[in-house]
């Protein structure tokens, strides 16, 4: 078998693929001689790097050849459309999956079907709550967002649940940046209201009487994607735009002719204030009465991003006494607001129904955006809009493909050599390459130790979306540490190690001189490779399952083993021996396609120059 890192290993469900079957607790049978502990040997790998700091990384796919959702389940995937969504978009997801358009579902009706679905897409209308993951019984795989407010899905219950979120970030900038400038322009000339009087047969020229944009101060609060654009349009309109955005860098904002500046400056100098930023707890209602107060008297206000960040009934307020002149509002806290609500009918006040995003072009290109992710994660790929999974470069997770593999298998390897008891508090993984710190970003491979190590153990299905959370959960403390090796930096590691610390071993000679359970692993000719066992180094592929023999070095063990797994039709495809010296202490790793029989085992056992042994299931 190819050690192909398999696609849907990274998030496909339990019994989802079928190049890595979830397995089955372990069944390792043991057999040790306490009158005999192993005496392991000192090996201790050279300089010592500090442990690479997690990157900002952009997006993932993953490798191809592997099963996926589908094809594991020998059907199409559900993918449930709980809004509309563009034609184009369903087009690719029709060509994929089985696709349920249901529209304005009660919280009820949405539970209620959610079991049944392998994917979700939302918008922004859509709540995707806690009781949603927990009424989808760990089917649900992917909630697509067809936009980019995440805030409409519980991102924390997603992640407990190993559910990944993919957005459509990019297709509907333009749209929001669009409307936010038609909404500044409408609301400083009064369209609205004076469309309104005319349609109910009036004439009112002097009353509707405006301002000018040209040469006014605009605030952008949140100078991102949309508002970053809307900054652009506001100067070819000839207006002073100044921003306010803590985590912006300040060379974008100075390309285009920006200046950032603080919270305070940039709502009490600007005469019109746009709203760009997310709604995240600390934008909360940060337009408040103790805000508004600091406002220049007269400020115009525009929001096309969340209604959240405005404390509405302090906007009344702020409109009644003249610190607030007018406002544009597409986005409200509560959607769609009470149609009693005194901001909504208040004549200074102008209000769009959450429309930024809807334009004809901008739908069609969220909706293949986030059809194509949600396919992707299906797939097994992780969307490059992924929103609570570990992203890394398509190029750098082909290159880490076989280490993924590599990675697992260590982790299952080691915790099957945990003595039955003896509960796994701490787990040290150790890298060594001769990649700089900023070439190598190890998260997935962390995640998917955790997954190898947990997944024996525990009924819990661990993809990497999840891995950190339930190890977290399980009281696992995970370290990492990396070593710089002395060689060739074509390939981004030259081994992995798993310790686990403070625990018994069921096989003693995995113990290391320092008391922990030790295996390493390398890639060789993309195929995984365990290298080392405690102090013993072995060289054995990690392909079937694999025995492990303590035996003092002689001749003919190899052949005496052999023959009993032969006769027992158990298939030998790999066979090593590591050993302290000619005729001492060595270790037999023998890698085997077939799970033996415990009779098989037991004889095993009985070989007298065998001091301990254990069966492992990679
Ligand atoms: N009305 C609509 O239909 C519509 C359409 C698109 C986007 N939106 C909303 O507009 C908002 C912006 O979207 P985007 O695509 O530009 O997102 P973005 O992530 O590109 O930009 C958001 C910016 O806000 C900044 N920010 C975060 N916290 C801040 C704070 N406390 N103060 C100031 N700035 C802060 C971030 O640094 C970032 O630069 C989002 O809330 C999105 O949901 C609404
Ligand atoms: O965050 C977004 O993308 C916008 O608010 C658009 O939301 P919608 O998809 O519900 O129009």
């Amino acid at each position: 078998m190819a050690a192909v890192a398999s696609k849907a290993a990274l998030l496909a469900p339990p019994g989802a693929s079928s190049t890595t079957p979830r397995p089955s607790l372990p069944s390792s049978v043991s057999f040790r001689s306490p009158a005999r502990p192993a005496r392991p040997l000192a090996s201790a790998p050279a300089r010592r790097r500090p442990l690479l700091a997690p990157r900002a990384v952009v997006s993932v796919s993953a490798p191809s050849g592997a099963a996926d959702v589908a094809s594991a389940a020998g059907t199409k995937p559900t993918v449930l459309v709980s809004e509309k969504l563009g034609e184009a978009g369903l087009e690719v997801l029709r060509g994929f999956a089985n696709v349920e358009c249901a529209y304005n579902l009660s919280p009820e009706e949405l539970r209620g079907k959610i079991a049944l679905c392998d994917a979700l897409i939302v918008r922004s209308g859509t709540k995707v709550t806690r009781e949603v993951f927990e009424a989808a019984k760990g089917r649900l795989k992917v909630v697509g967002r067809a936009g980019v407010g995440i805030d409409n899905v519980d991102l924390q219950a997603a992640t407990e649940f190993g559910c990944l979120v993919v957005n459509a970030p990019t297709a509907n900038t333009v749209a929001a940046a669009e409307h936010g400038i038609a909404l500044i322009a409408a609301m400083a000339r009064n369209v609205a209201q004076a469309d309104a009087s005319m349609k109910a047969g009036k004439w009112q020229r002097n009353k509707f009487v405006g301002v000018s944009l040209v040469g006014k101060t605009l605030a952008v609060m949140g100078f991102g994607k949309v508002g970053s654009e809307v900054a652009r349009r506001a100067k070819g309109l000839g207006m002073h735009v100044i921003a306010h955005d803590p985590y912006a860098p300040a060379d974008r904002a100075r390309a285009i002719g920006v200046e950032l500046v603080s919270f305070d400056e940039a709502i009490s100098t600007s005469d019109f204030i746009s709203l760009h930023m997310p709604l995240t707890p600390t934008t909360n209602k940060v337009f408040n009465d103790e805000t508004f107060a600091k406002m220049k008297k007269g400020a115009r206000i525009v929001n096309v991003a969340r209604g959240g960040v405005i404390d509405e009934d302090a906007l009344v307020r702020a409109l009644e006494n003249g610190t607030v002149a007018q406002a544009a509002l597409d986005v409200f806290t509560e959607e769609p607001p009470a149609k009693e609500s005194l901001l909504v009918q208040h004549p200074n006040v102008i209000v769009t129904p959450h429309l930024g995003a809807s334009t004809v072009e901008a739908q069609e290109g969220v909706a293949i955006e986030i059809a194509e992710a949600v396919v992707g994660a299906l797939q097994g790929e992780l969307a490059a809009t992924a929103v609570n999974a570990p992203m890394v470069p398509a190029e750098v997770l082909s290159e880490l493909a076989p280490y993924v593999v590599l990675a697992e298998k260590l982790g299952r390897l080691a915790v099957q050599l945990v003595a039955g008891g003896s509960g796994i508090k701490g787990v040290k993984i150790v890298y060594a390459s001769a990649r700089d710190p900023d070439d190598l970003d190890t998260r997935i491979l962390r995640a998917t130790i955790t997954k190898g190590i947990i997944e024996p153990i525990s009924s819990v299905f661990v993809n990497i979306v999840n891995a950190d959370y339930t190890a977290k959960q399980r009281g696992l403390r995970i370290s990492e540490e990396r070593y710089f090796h002395d060689g060739s930096a074509d390939a981004p590691l030259d081994s992995i190690q798993v310790h686990l610390t403070n625990v018994e071993s069921k096989f003693a000679s995995a113990t290391s001189d320092s008391g922990e359970i030790r295996v390493e692993g390398k890639v060789k000719d993309g195929i995984p490779h365990l290298t080392l066992v405690g102090s013993f180094s072995v060289d054995v592929s990690l392909e079937g399952n694999l025995i492990l023999c303590k035996q003092i070095d002689q001749p003919g063990m190899i052949g005496r083993v052999g023959n009993i797994l032969g006769e027992s039709n158990v298939n030998v495809n790999f066979m090593s021996v590591g050993r302290t010296g000619p005729r001492k202490q060595a270790i037999m790793a023998i890698g085997v396609d077939e799970e033996p029989e415990k009779e098989t085992l037991k004889k095993i056992g009985e070989v007298s120059a065998i001091e301990e042994f254990v069966f492992l299931k990679l």
